[in-house]
């Protein structure tokens, strides 16, 4: 499985060289860890990628370089074709691994916030879709559930108008009828000519909406493949193979 796996990371999972998101050799430490390890690989626009692995694999350190917030990487990381910084900033749209509200907000301050805070923010989305997960604008972020913080934090992501979509693991806390809701807002809201990296543990539920998959182990991206691909080469669900390849971790 190994052997056949390195065959399937570099260039993008479409076989398109070059694309609107691109990874060359990046690899981060932190001292006395290497959380990346030369990940390579290329995303074209318009596609829903799903960004896999186990606890500690690298997931939320590689979202956080996209988002512009984490550096001191070598290699080189193209968004649009531009470094990270503020112009990337202004096209990605990121949804953190947890809470970066202020518990003192309440959910309409938090659009607010945001309204006020990105050229790209469509107020009068993040109304509908607050009304269409059933959430209470006057409600306290202090006083939220995990999974209804989740849901708050993915009304404020997909309500920019951005390029590129990184959601770090917007499921993690919700309910399976939830997760469901959640994965069909995101597949709504999600204009075609973006992209869209989204990590999670949770694949079973989710991987109907992937266009492809990226494996990452240990900091190292060990299969870049089109999940039709995955399911005719491995006769498997991108889930029944990342369960067979992880077992060990
Ligand atoms: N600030 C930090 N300082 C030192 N080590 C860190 C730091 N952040 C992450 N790491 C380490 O880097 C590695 C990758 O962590 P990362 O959070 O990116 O993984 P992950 O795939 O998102 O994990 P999880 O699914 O558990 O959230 C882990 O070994 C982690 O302990």
């Amino acid at each position: 499985m190994d052997r056949i796996m390195a065959d399937n990371t570099g260039e993008g999972a479409s076989g398109v060289p070059g694309g609107f998101l691109e990874l060359r050799g990046v690899t981060k430490r932190y001292p006395g860890r290497v959380a990346l390890r030369g990940a390579t690989f290329s995303i074209p626009r318009g596609r829903i990628v799903g960004l896999l692995g186990p606890n500690g694999a690298g997931k939320t350190t590689l979202i956080k370089i996209l988002a512009g917030i984490l550096g001191g990487y070598e290699g080189t990381v193209r968004i649009d074709g531009q470094v990270p910084g503020a112009y990337t900033k202004s096209i990605v749209s990121y949804l953190p691994d947890r809470s970066s509200l202020p518990h003192w907000m309440r959910i309409s301050d938090a659009v607010a916030f945001f309204s006020d805070f990105y050229a790209d923010f469509d107020r009068a989305k993040a109304m509908e879709l607050i009304g269409r997960l059933r959430l209470n604008p006057a409600e306290r972020i202090a006083k939220l559930s995990k999974g209804t913080c989740e849901k708050v934090q993915l009304v404020l992501a997909m309500s920019r108008t951005a390029g590129l979509y990184v959601l770090d693991e917007p499921i993690g806390g919700v309910d399976p009828a939830a997760r469901d809701v959640i994965m069909d807002t995101i597949l709504t809201q999600y204009c075609e000519n973006s992209t869209l990296l989204l990590s999670t543990q949770i694949i079973g539920d989710v991987e109907r909406v992937f266009n492809s998959v990226i494996f990452l182990r240990n900091g190292e991206v060990i299969l870049n493949e089109e999940v039709d691909a995955v399911r005719e080469r491995y006769k498997r669900s991108v889930d029944g193979l990342f369960r067979e390849v992880f077992k060990c971790c």
